[in-house]
């Protein structure tokens, strides 16, 4: 698999990256940012900025620690039993580990979407519903609609949806449930949105409107997404970090990091040498 390939050849139907903007502001910046399971040290010293309005791809070969950086960015690290992070991550220049931060702000302020499709043993129109009861965010049944409509039409499935929203979620396919996710994570207004793998269980197509949908989303949203496929990260993402064995190796502006690496970890990573 040559490097080239990967950054120039988007399959069809699926979005392309488009230029960097200039000077993008940071959203979120990791710092010595370490995570400890018991005695485990899997996540290392990482020191990461995360740009607003552009996709970050999170890639790396299996149990490097992609996933747990992930969930260090909303705190979801925080409900793993012998879980320990150090360091400093903020969002918007505030820290998320402060003792006085509501962590249920923070997790709708970043929002997450993960591998497989779960939404809720409930309605369409409930499971989008839902975040925006429970943060008191409609204060009568047509803001609520509206909500809904919006966050649906934003991930792309209010045509799908719009006569059935009364049907279980559980009942989309599985790409329309995804999208759904979506949706809900969208209904709480998030500024970021992190999706761990979120097209692993999918086919094809429903993963080329995953693709396009994050396109269309990071001009309101900033997104960070763990892929495992190379291809994937170089289709969606402006930005791309590498990590192996707990270490952030390399990031860089997506195009250089698949066609010119500067470490040979990442090279050998992408040109399929390991992993
Ligand atoms: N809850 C946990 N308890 C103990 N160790 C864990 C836990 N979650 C992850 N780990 C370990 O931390 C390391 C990093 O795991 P993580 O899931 O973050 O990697 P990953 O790069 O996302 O992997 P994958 O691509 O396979 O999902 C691995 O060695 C893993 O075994």
């Amino acid at each position: 698999m040559s490097m080239v390939t990967l950054a120039t050849a988007p399959a069809a139907g699926a979005a392309t990256a488009m230029p960097l903007k200039g000077n993008t502001p940071v959203k979120i910046s990791a710092r010595d940012a370490n995570v400890y399971y018991g005695d485990k040290h899997a996540l290392k010293h990482v020191e990461l900025d995360i740009r607003r309005n552009e996709v970050t791809a999170l890639i790396g070969p299996s149990g490097c620690g992609k996933s747990t950086f992930l969930r260090c960015l909303n705190r979801m690290n925080d409900v793993i039993e012998n879980c320990r992070v150090t360091g400093t991550i903020t969002l918007d220049g505030e820290d998320i580990y402060a003792r006085e931060l509501d962590v249920v702000v923070l997790r709708a302020r970043v929002g997450m979407v993960f591998q497989k499709p779960n939404p809720f043993p409930k309605t369409i129109f409930d499971n989008v519903a839902y975040g925006p009861r429970i943060h008191g965010m409609a204060t009568n049944r047509r803001e609520l609609e509206e909500v809904v409509q919006t966050s649906l039409e934003r991930a792309g499935l209010w045509k799908e949806v719009k006569d059935r929203l009364k049907d279980a979620g559980t009942g989309l396919s599985g790409g329309q449930q995804q999208r759904l996710c979506i949706a809900r994570a969208i209904a709480v207004s998030p500024e970021v949105i992190l999706m761990d793998e979120p097209c692993s269980a999918l086919d094809p197509i429903a993963t080329a409107r995953i693709e396009e949908l994050i396109d269309e989303l990071r001009q309101n949203y900033t997104i960070v997404i763990v892929t495992h496929s190379m291809q994937q990260a170089a289709r969606v993402s402006q930005r791309t970090a590498f990590f192996h064995l707990g270490e952030l190796v390399e990031t860089g502006d997506t195009p250089q990091i698949f066609t010119s690496p500067k470490d040979q970890r990442t090279q050998g990573y992408i040109t399929g040498r390991f992993g």
